[in-house]
């Protein structure tokens, strides 16, 4: 693999609402320094990609938004949301995850009935009243755009759904607890491309009410739906801007590399 300078970086500073930043974001897996100092900004109601090689880092620094990575490594530096340090290990995980929630590369539905995907939290959070519930559940289905297509099976078997419909089924499940933020790692890969199509389409829908942060190996996808792109390089943020700036004048070396097929 070519050597670049860890040194040489372009990292914009968003002059806008944030939604959360990190400040100097350190990940070790034991010995394994994964993450070197990444501090990035996430601009409020806006979609961010997160982009780079394999083993880049992408899913280790998304996974620290909403601390997933507590028990398998070490995180330092400082995870900020609304005035709060969040990699703070007094502050209350469960929490977080109200309000900083993830979708995975995997669908993965419960075994349940599709309207019991969406409540099973709600109730768990207390929320009883039926009206509430159904209401919650056509809102939330309806935002991840696939209300239309299990209106009439909302008691039949989650599992019984196609992969794209599935991953829209996760997206209303993390929607209808009304976090602030989606992080999304890879949730089209395992997908065809029209599936895929309708996940970006949802994205640009759900971007009026949420900060979206998605990791991404697809460049154009990345290009088709992120306000913001930043590129990771063996465990370093190398470059950081609007996605148009970095996809046609990146101002590094690496990205340019990147991005232009010359990597490797
Ligand atoms: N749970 C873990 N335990 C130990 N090491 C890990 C763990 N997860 C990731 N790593 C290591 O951290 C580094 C970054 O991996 P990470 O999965 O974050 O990269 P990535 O850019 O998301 O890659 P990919 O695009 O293949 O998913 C790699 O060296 C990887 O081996």
């Amino acid at each position: 693999m070519k050597q670049y300078d860890f040194e040489d970086t372009h990292i914009i500073k968003l002059n806008r609402e944030l939604a959360m930043e990190t400040e100097n974001l350190q990940v070790f897996y034991g010995k394994n320094h994964a993450m070197h100092d990444a501090s990035l900004q996430f601009a409020r109601h806006r979609i961010t990609a997160l982009i780079g090689a394999s083993g880049s880092g992408k899913s280790t620094y998304l996974r620290c938004l909403n601390r997933m990575n507590d028990r398998v490594a070490n995180v330092e530096g400082a995870i900020m949301y609304r005035d709060t340090d969040i990699n703070n290990k007094g502050v209350n995980v469960y929490e977080v995850r109200k309000h900083i929630s993830m979708v995975f590369q995997r669908p993965n539905p419960f075994a349940k009935s599709i309207r019991d995907n969406i409540t099973f939290a709600l109730k768990k959070n207390g929320i009883k009243d039926k009206q509430v519930l159904n209401q919650r559940v056509e809102e939330s289905l309806r935002a991840a755009a696939l209300w239309d297509e299990v209106k009439d099976d909302l008691d039949k078997s989650a599992l019984a759904l196609s992969g794209g419909q599935a991953q829209r089924l996760c997206i209303a499940r993390c929607v209808a607890m009304k976090p602030d933020v989606l992080l999304l790692d890879e949730p089209a890969s395992a997908l065809d491309p029209i599936s895929t199509a309708k996940i970006e389409e949802t994205l640009q829908k759900l971007r009026e009410d949420y900060s979206i942060i998605i990791v991404t190996h697809n460049m154009q996808q990345a290009s088709r739906i992120a306000d913001y792109t930043a590129f990771f390089h063996m465990g370093h943020v190398l470059e950081f801007d609007k996605t148009s700036t970095l996809f046609t004048t990146p101002q590094v070396k690496a990205t340019e590399d990147y991005i232009s097929g010359n990597f490797g």
